[in-house]
């Protein structure tokens, strides 16, 4: 019997939704180089990994208008983000249990078949961003602002969260971030999603549990992490002696290593460019130039290299979002990939249970509760 720790390099299904080999990451056979170069969009992107192919113009437009007419949250979704605002959560419990609570709304979520598997999909996808939105705006007293059925994805996003429509640039950063998180092969939160999508559970149910593992601090979580590094950097002195300290006393340094990745993480150089022009842009250099000064020094102490989370916390503050919800943007791209990831998994299914090898004492007496 061999464990192997963390399940590293154990293949575990058969995708056909993004492959990395040669570190090179493809959605459906198509690099993120050929669809960063090419500008698809995320909306595009989505559909590429849900049908397979790139959409036409026609399905495109079809598609875009099922995601846009579904974008309403209903007021009861909306009362509870009132009653979480108050009590300080964090971010990412609010997203959730909000997404927990839209399953309890959605009969479909009781139905079990390709139709409902569409249309859950469908509601997630759609909902996600004015969850987001609603829930930034909400907790500074604002009212949240319904989306608009003119806008794209992304710049829908962006508006609902200010207010005010969002320029070219925004609305390109965003949606190109977007397109470079929305899926990564098996990762912990998409193989947590395919644990639960296996014993035919409903799809928020999946979903719900991806975004419960997104959270950790090793995972998507760590995005947050990197700004409040660079921010205690930036308060605090050089970034030599901070991430030494951490070094020292054995921390992570959050942003940098990945399970599959050990030279270079693919998605990682469209993100610094961005970061790079961003900064530059908006008068921030400062964050371009403490996240290189980052890099420099964790690469030389421990060949340790930037992963998808580094750049993208600047690019993200650059936008006007706050750090702490950096991974809720995450999620509202990676949604797609474990949308995908369940349909494949209830497409073809087999019950996710392996095993664990017992390393506990053996033949133990029961001793009575007086006696122990
Ligand atoms: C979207 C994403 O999920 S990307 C990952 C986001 N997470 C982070 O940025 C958190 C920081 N990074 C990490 O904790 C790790 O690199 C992980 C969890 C991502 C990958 O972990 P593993 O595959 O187990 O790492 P790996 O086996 O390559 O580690 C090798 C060594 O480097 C160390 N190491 C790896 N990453 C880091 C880091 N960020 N900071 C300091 N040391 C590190 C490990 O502790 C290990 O040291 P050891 O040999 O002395 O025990
Ligand atoms: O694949 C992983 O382990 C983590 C990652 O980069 C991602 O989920 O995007």
């Amino acid at each position: 019997m061999e464990v192997v720790g963390g399940l590293a390099n154990i293949y575990a299904c058969d995708t056909k939704i993004s492959s990395i080999i040669d570190d090179e990451l493809a959605y459906a056979g198509y690099s993120i180089q050929e669809l960063m170069e090419n500008d698809a969009s995320f909306e595009e992107v989505v559909y590429l990994l849900w049908y397979l192919h790139l959409p036409n113009e026609t399905e495109l437009r079809d598609f875009k208008r099922e995601l846009n007419e579904s974008s309403a949250i209903s007021d009861a979704v909306e009362a509870c983000l009132r009653i979480q605002c108050r009590q300080n959560l964090h971010p990412m419990s609010v997203l959730r249990t909000t997404v927990s609570l839209l399953g309890v709304f959605d009969p479909y979520a009781e139905e079990n078949s390709e139709k409902s598997v569409h249309v859950q999909s469908i509601h997630l996808q759609a909902k996600i961003p004015t969850i987001v939105a609603a829930f930034s705006r909400l907790r500074k007293g604002l009212d949240p602002i319904q989306p608009r059925a003119d806008l794209d994805f992304s710049a829908n996003f962006l508006y609902m969260l200010t207010g005010e429509e969002a320029t070219e640039t925004e609305v390109k950063a965003l949606d190109q971030a977007l397109v470079l998180h929305a899926d990564h092969e098996l990762n912990a939160s998409t193989f947590a999603a395919r644990v639960s999508a296996s014993t035919l559970s409903d799809v928020y149910s999946c979903i719900t549990t991806a975004i419960g593992t997104l959270k950790g601090s090793l995972h998507g979580g760590a995005n947050e992490r990197v700004f409040d590094m660079l921010e205690d950097i930036n308060a605090n002195g050089t970034a030599a002696e901070y991430l030494q300290k951490k070094l020292d006393s054995k921390e992570k340094i959050m942003g940098f290593g990945h399970r599959v990745y050990k030279t270079v993480d693919p998605r990682q150089s469209y993100l610094k460019e961005m970061s790079y022009q961003l900064t530059r842009d908006s008068e921030n250099e400062k964050w371009y130039d403490i996240s290189v000064e980052v890099e420099d020094y964790i690469r030389n102490a421990r060949g340790l290299i930037p992963n998808v989370d580094f750049y993208s916390a600047t690019v993200y503050h650059v936008l006007g979002i706050e750090s702490d919800l950096f991974t809720l943007i995450f999620a509202m791209s990676r949604v797609s990939g474990w949308l995908a990831h369940v349909k494949e998994q209830r497409s073809n299914n087999n019950l996710i249970r392996p095993r664990s090898r017992y390393v506990g004492p053996v033949n133990q007496r029961y001793v009575p509760i007086d006696k122990r």
